[in-house]
């Protein structure tokens, strides 16, 4: 054992691992946090500690050597914009995961856990790559109808840029040569034209806009929610949760699945098939919606990843809508942590430059 990688995706009642040597994986596991689903909630930041500890425990008793663990890479989350890239997690990018300024989901857990691993282990490293706030916006998509307001660029930049140029090696092309619509269908969904490797438009995915996802509310119509804010019947953080962590389909079925959602809707079940087709018809809206990016160049492909591109109803309702722009192309599932591993092995051959945040 040498020179080994340690990919991390915290989702929020588990935490997906593996270790990595070279090619080989050795070790892939998803790890679950039972007590954090039993209702005992503890803010992201004091998850650290605790995901910190079952982690390097499950290692140890799969007799991984974290001696050889050179590098600690984590899914990245939401800091300051940043360009496409590697990233060593400093003291910076910890501060303001921890002070989640700006936003807070599980997905900031990323930077922390790989920075308490690797502060762990002696001759580690801790990184992220790609984080979901990459941001390449063309200045105009950036406008929103009042000054005070600038959209921002919050997207699955990961398994966008993979799902990108795995198509364009499929095409013999490189990405930065291609016109692109890439639809991640996961927990959120966001869409993003990519025109020549650069993703100069995307749905804020966070909470900004586009099509609801299983658990996003996107786009909602703004005048009632203001009159929501005001009711007197919720907090500030009530709505925001609503927006990001408790909306879309979680909020017609109180669920965190859109998996068990898929099932319910094949069992016959008329509110979850109709809910379904509502969000693959918001979803294929805002996929038309990018054509308009590329300024009447052709468009190479449609890319459809995520978990939700497992599912054939959902995914053929969209391919129907629009493969008039381009050929669809479906990459089921997100290999967050093979993305990850392949950043990891390009940091320990020195192929990649590490960017300082
Ligand atoms: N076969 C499937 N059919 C429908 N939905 C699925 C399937 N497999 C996974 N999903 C759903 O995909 C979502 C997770 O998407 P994924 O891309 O893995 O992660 P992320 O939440 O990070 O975007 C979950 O809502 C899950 O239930
Ligand atoms: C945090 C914005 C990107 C996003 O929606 O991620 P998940 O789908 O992993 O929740």
């Amino acid at each position: 054992m040498r020179d080994l990688v340690l990919a991390l995706n915290p989702r929020t009642y588990f935490t997906r691992v593996a270790v990595y040597q070279g090619n080989s994986t050795l070790f892939f596991k998803k790890i679950n946090h039972h007590n954090l689903e039993k209702g005992i909630n503890p803010s992201f930041n004091d998850q650290v500690e605790y995901r910190t500890s079952v982690i390097l425990k499950e290692l140890e008793e799969n007799d991984i050597e974290i001696k050889h663990i050179k590098v600690v890479i984590g899914r990245g989350g939401l800091i300051k914009p940043v360009e496409s890239g590697v990233y060593r997690v400093n003291e910076e990018m910890v501060q303001d995961l921890r002070s989640a300024e700006f936003g807070e989901d599980v997905v900031n857990l990323g930077g922390l856990l790989a920075d308490g691993i690797a502060k762990a282990i002696k001759g580690a490293h801790a990184y992220i790559a790609d984080p979901v706030v990459v941001d390449e916006l063309q200045d105009i998509a950036r406008f929103t109808g009042r000054p005070e307001f600038k959209r921002r660029s919050i997207f699955h930049a990961l398994n966008h840029k993979i799902s990108a140029r795995k198509y364009a090696k499929i095409k013999y092309a490189e990405y930065e040569d291609m016109n692109l619509i890439v639809a991640h269908l996961g927990g959120g969904i966001s869409i993003g034209a990519h025109k020549k490797g650069r993703v100069i438009d995307a749905n804020q995915a966070y909470d900004g806009d586009g099509p609801f996802s299983p658990i996003r509310s996107g786009s909602l119509p703004m005048g009632d929610v203001i009159k929501m804010c005001y009711s007197g019947k919720y907090t500030k953080e009530e709505m925001l949760k609503m927006q990001t962590g408790e909306g879309g389909l979680y909020a017609y079925f109180k669920t965190y699945s859109a998996y068990d959602v898929c099932q319910l809707r094949d069992a016959g079940d008329e509110k979850a098939e109709e809910v379904l087709s509502a969000m693959a018809y918001q979803v294929s809206k805002y996929i038309s919606s990018l054509y308009v990016c590329f300024e009447g160049e052709a468009v190479d492909g449609v890319i459809l990843t995520g978990g939700l591109a497992k599912d054939d109803k959902f995914v053929r309702e969209i391919r129907n809508r629009v493969e008039v722009i381009a050929p669809v192309y479906v990459i089921p599932g997100a290999e967050v942590l093979g993305a990850l591993s392949y950043y990891g092995q390009m940091i320990l051959r020195g192929e990649t430059e590490i960017k300082n945040y």
